[in-house]
């Protein structure tokens, strides 16, 4: 395996003066391509902080990143904004659906922005994402009346449709029973071993961090274990 991302030394702060929060204080983070990785710790240990960066949404206080071979810290943010579109998928909690689109609709919405039209290869894709999802039966029926697990997995189809190298997932179960959590899961970790994605996935759930091949444990600001 390859280095897929390097983080060193990450530091983030937020706010200044006596409000100021030290959340990263020199956090240093190795992925490999084809990782699937959970990104465990207490609640407010900093793991959004961390998708957050490493998901180019924003930078650190200081230290280095690297993915791909590219320096995400000297990156503009057009060159960002391009480099996040071609390899990184993001999956949060919330899956942040539109309810009145369907689950092909909502797969295809972002692709069809940023190129100005849907094209029949991207409505192709979009539909093969969501059988592989489990989804053939939910392709064309608006999200909102999917079940949390339903709408997950739809979530996870539409990281995918890009084919990143990097998924980002921030509590992607959180919010569902075992049985569903577990589904999306299996789902995930097909993907991964089929087409080698890399997945972090920080998770408050043992048994979800357990079914990752790698846990990253981040405690006072930095990988613990
Ligand atoms: N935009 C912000 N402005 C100020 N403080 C922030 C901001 N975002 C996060 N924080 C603070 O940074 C700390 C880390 O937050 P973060 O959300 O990264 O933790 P987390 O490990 O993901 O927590 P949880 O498991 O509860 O989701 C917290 O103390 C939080 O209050």
């Amino acid at each position: 395996m390859s280095a897929l991302l390097e983080v060193r030394d990450l530091f983030k702060t937020y706010g200044s003066g006596e409000t100021a929060t030290r959340v990263l204080r020199g956090l240093s983070l190795r992925l490999e391509a084809g990782e699937m990785a959970a990104l465990l710790g207490p609640s407010g240990a900093g793991k959004s902080t961390l998708l957050t960066i490493l998901g180019t949404l924003m930078k650190p206080t200081s230290g280095s990143y690297e993915m791909l071979g590219v320096d995400m810290i000297s990156a503009d943010d057009r060159a960002l904004t391009d480099f996040r579109n071609a390899h990184i998928g993001f999956v949060f909690q919330f899956h942040n659906l539109l309810p009145d689109f369907t689950a092909l609709e909502n797969v295809i919405f972002p692709v069809a922005v940023r190129e100005g039209r849907e094209t029949p290869a991207a409505r192709a894709r979009s539909r093969d994402l969501l059988v592989r999802m489990g989804l053939a039966d939910r392709i064309d029926f608006p999200t909102a009346s999917l079940s949390g697990g339903q709408k997950q997995r739809v979530a996870v189809a539409r990281a995918l449709m890009n084919g990143p190298e990097l998924v980002l997932a921030d509590e992607p179960t959180g919010n569902l029973d075992r049985a569903s959590a577990m589904q999306v899961m299996d789902l995930i970790g097909e993907i991964n071993r089929k087409e080698g994605t890399t997945f972090l996935i920080s998770t408050h759930d043992e048994k979800i961090a357990a079914s990752c091949r790698r846990q990253i444990e981040v405690g006072d600001g930095m990988v613990t274990g």
